[in-house]
């Protein structure tokens, strides 16, 4: 059954008994009926991804580090009895956080994965390795980085129902990968795609160090991500503007790198004169060990 929470137009709140103002004439519950779909689609913004005829099945949270400015997604499958939970791009910093997130929305989290070896801040994945027992770390095969499950092109990752099929896109670094919701009817609609430093909105990941490559990135957004249904959202690892979420029709129309021809995109990639990620020393050293390494036996 759909469940009527609220309803956000514009920046208001409206409630069911506010919408009578606009149909007097119905009594609350009847509009109910009349906003299902609107309340579906509107239900992104209350955390909750769901489809028409599987409310409440998925949950999906977009947390941030803003230091960094990066992007942590929590998804879920909360219908299932142990509501499993992964975890993509999560930080050091706020592992605290996301697990008391977790705790409080009763999850059980399985895996922690990274969209590639970031450089500018460290994985919280090691972190909640040592703190929740049980927890698999996943990073690419590509990245030659250490971890408990090392994906390739088509894996799967499930938690309960939900699964991530794994798009390699290399560019802004070698073992670069997006994950993306599978697709079917007891499956989010529309899809997501969590495409790390690859896609950002209205941007992309720099290619000039740790394997980049500006050739690589531009096939890797148009082969991989481009070629997903418009509607597709997009949720990179960061973002400096304060977009949170996009799409692939809206970033194939406005992105001002990625809607150029390869070599005006080079040419861009090559003239961005951004300074090296202050951590990237610290940063890329942790992160090739999925940020932490196996805990050291202590001396008897
Ligand atoms: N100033 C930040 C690093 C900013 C930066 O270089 N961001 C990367 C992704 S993290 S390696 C990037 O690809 N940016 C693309 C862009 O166009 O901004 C720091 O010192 O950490």
């Amino acid at each position: 059954m759909l469940k009527f929470h609220q309803l956000r137009v514009s920046s208001s709140l409206i409630s069911p008994q506010k919408l009578c103002n606009f149909f007097p004439t119905k009594k609350p519950s009847s509009l109910i009926t009349i906003y299902k779909l609107p309340i579906i689609n509107l239900s992104f913004q209350m955390g909750l991804h769901t489809t028409p005829s599987h409310a409440s099945k998925y949950l999906f949270r977009q947390l941030l580090e803003k230091d960094s400015s990066t992007y942590t997604y929590l998804l879920a499958d909360v219908s299932h009895p142990q509501k499993p939970a992964l975890l993509i791009d999560p930080v050091d910093k706020t592992v605290d956080r996301d697990l008391a997130l977790i705790h409080d929305l009763g999850l059980k989290l399985i895996y922690a994965l990274n969209t590639h070896v970031h450089a500018d801040h460290v994985t919280g994945t090691g972190m909640l390795k040592s703190k929740v027992p049980g927890v698999k770390s996943v990073i690419s095969k590509a990245s030659n980085a250490k971890a408990d499950i090392l994906v390739e092109s088509g894996d799967k990752i499930f938690v309960g129902d939900l699964f991530l099929e794994v798009r390699p896109t290399p560019g802004h670094t070698v073992g670069c990968v997006t994950y993306v919701t599978g697709d079917g009817p007891d499956l989010p609609q529309p899809r997501m795609a969590f495409t790390g430093d690859t896609l950002l909105i209205r941007g992309c990941g720099r290619t000039d160090f740790q394997g980049g490559s500006s050739a690589e990135l531009y096939k890797s957004v148009h082969s991989q991500i481009f070629s997903l249904p418009e509607e597709t959202m997009i949720y990179p690892a960061h973002d400096y503007k304060g977009f949170m979420v996009s799409t692939v029709g809206e970033e194939k129309q406005y992105n001002p790198r990625l809607t150029k021809d390869e070599e005006t995109f080079k040419s861009i990639m090559e003239n961005l004169k951004l300074s090296y990620p202050k951590m990237i020393d610290v940063a890329v050293p942790a992160n090739m060990a999925c940020g932490l390494q196996d805990p050291v036996p202590t001396a008897l």
